[in-house]
């Protein structure tokens, strides 16, 4: 599972810069979505081939009582208790304060690795920057500057190291992997126990002693499940308790670890926020996806229709998706629910092969040629897979760095209906580099004497 690395420490510090330093070189699947909001404080990031959560908890004063500086203490110690790593952030220029020591007394009891990263030290001797530092009691410091980049890579480095990086290929045993993701009281669990039955449920309840996700296998209409859930994360040491029975990290582990996510709504409320969260997560991690719409057995017609198109304007970033209207509480409409699950596993991991795609990548130039950009005209030569779940598209040809948002979104479309790809969000990367192979035939055909080159049958 992705390690998760929570950024602690005193407001001001520099939290969120070093958030957005972490965050921004991912391979953008949602470069630019119209309706897709995003949740600021939860990233994904990458160093090299390896892939971590951060989650940017906001100021911590562990000593608040109340108000708003308690609330977001308490939200802090909920990411404390589950996050695997703490980058405790302080401030060199300042120096430690009360506030500092106060933070590592805490941290100091918990039993996950915590690094104290001293930001704001360029321009500054590293040695004198981190020194004040030790007295923290939680080991070497380090200098670093989020605004400038430097000693971010070094320290995450370190923060990583234990963590292998993750296998090449998806492994396809045919077993599906099923988060099901949702706010608080859309009926997840009433969901759960109509697909596993009641005694299973009790097993999946168990508080468990590590924070490892906790997998259920079931089988529905002779197929085989893997049901996902990171239960016994509220058994977390003392310091720490997770308090809310919510948790949002639990929730985005879950959907890393799934190949599909059912998203549950509450067809009896409005979508919130938090709704569009979760939704906005599910389609940044790539996973395949499908909507349920629940409660449905509490609504007259006149308000399902609307209902339904309110959903699909709201979330219309998940178009993708299927969305099924079911009532977990009566058992409906779950069958087709599961049909749709095995046709977003399919299409996330389908195979496609290099001519087809080709086949399909020129169809679509030819029927909307890409918008020329100033002086480029993009140039589209052929097109390979790079990676499945979700499956990645790697368009090669020249001036490709020109493709407009809404040329690549057509693409998307068209690949996606191509290869009737259902259910999966899909990522097209556009390799500028030359052809070699193409390079190489030009050059050939260039040959003088070369009866088939452009010289000679260039008309005379
Ligand atoms: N000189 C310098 N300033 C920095 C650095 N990192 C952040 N800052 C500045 O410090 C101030 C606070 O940065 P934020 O990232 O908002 O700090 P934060 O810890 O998220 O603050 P809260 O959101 O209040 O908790 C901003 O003015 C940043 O520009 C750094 O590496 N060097
Ligand atoms: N009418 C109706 N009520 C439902 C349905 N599914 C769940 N509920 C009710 O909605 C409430 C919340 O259901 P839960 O299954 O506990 O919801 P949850 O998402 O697991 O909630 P948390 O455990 O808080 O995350 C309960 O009162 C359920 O009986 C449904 O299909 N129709």
């Amino acid at each position: 599972m992705k390690p998760t690395i929570a950024l602690v420490g005193r407001p001001n510090v520099g939290k969120s810069t070093l958030f957005n330093r972490l965050t921004k070189s991912r391979d953008a699947i949602v470069a630019d979505i119209p309706g897709l909001t995003r949740d600021r404080h939860y990233g994904h990031g990458k160093l090299g081939r390896k892939p971590f959560l951060v989650v940017d908890t906001g100021g911590f004063e562990p000593l608040a009582k109340d108000g708003i500086m308690h609330e977001m203490a308490r939200q802090t110690e909920q990411a404390i208790a589950e996050s695997d790593i703490i980058v405790f952030v302080v401030d060199g220029r300042v120096g430690i304060t009360a506030q500092d020591k106060e933070i590592a007394n805490k941290l100091r009891k918990i039993d996950r690795p915590v690094f104290v990263a001293v930001n704001k030290s360029e321009g500054l001797d590293r040695g004198i920057a981190v020194a004040d530092f030790h007295e923290l009691g939680l080991g070497q410091p380090y200098s670093i500057s989020a605004t400038h980049g430097e000693g971010v890579r070094n320290l995450l480095d370190l923060v990583l190291d234990p963590y292998p990086e993750p296998e090449e290929d998806v492994a396809d045993d045919g077993v599906v992997r099923v988060a099901i993701a949702g706010r608080p009281n859309v009926g997840k669990s009433t969901l759960i126990n109509a697909l596993l039955g009641e005694e299973r449920v009790i097993a999946f309840d168990m508080p468990g002693t590590t924070r490892d996700a906790i997998h259920v296998d079931f089988e529905r209409a002779g197929r085989k499940y893997t049901l996902i859930d990171t239960a016994g994360l509220r058994r977390r040491g003392k310091v720490f308790e997770t308090i809310e029975k919510f948790s949002v990290i639990k929730t985005l582990q879950s959907i890393e670890d799934a190949n599909v996510v059912i998203l549950v709504l509450d067809a009896q409320q409005d979508i919130s926020d938090q709704d569009a969260h979760i939704a906005g997560f599910a389609l940044e991690s790539g996973r395949a996806l499908v909507v349920a719409v629940n409660k449905w057995d509490g609504l007259e017609g006149y308000t399902r229709e609307q209902v339904k198109q309110l959903l699909e304007r709201k979330l219309k970033f998940l178009d993708f998706a299927r969305f099924h209207y079911i009532s977990a509480l009566r058992g409906q409409g779950l069958d087709s629910l599961f049909r749709s699950v095995d046709g977003a596993y399919a299409a996330a991991m389908a195979k496609l092969p290099t001519p087809k795609l080709t086949r399909a990548l020129l169809d679509a130039v030819t029927r909307q040629a890409p918008p020329r950009h100033g002086a480029f005209r993009p140039k589209m030569r052929y097109a390979h897979q790079g990676g499945m779940n979700p499956p990645l598209i790697v368009v090669h040809g020249n001036a490709l760095d020109h493709v407009s948002d809404s040329y690549r979104r057509y693409l998307e479309h068209y690949f996606r209906e191509a290869f009737k790809l259902q259910g999966t969000p899909l990522k097209i990367q556009f390799n500028t580099s030359e052809n070699p192979y193409a390079a190489k035939a030009e050059r050939h055909i260039d040959k003088p004497g070369s009866k088939r080159g452009p010289r000679s049958s260039r008309p005379t």
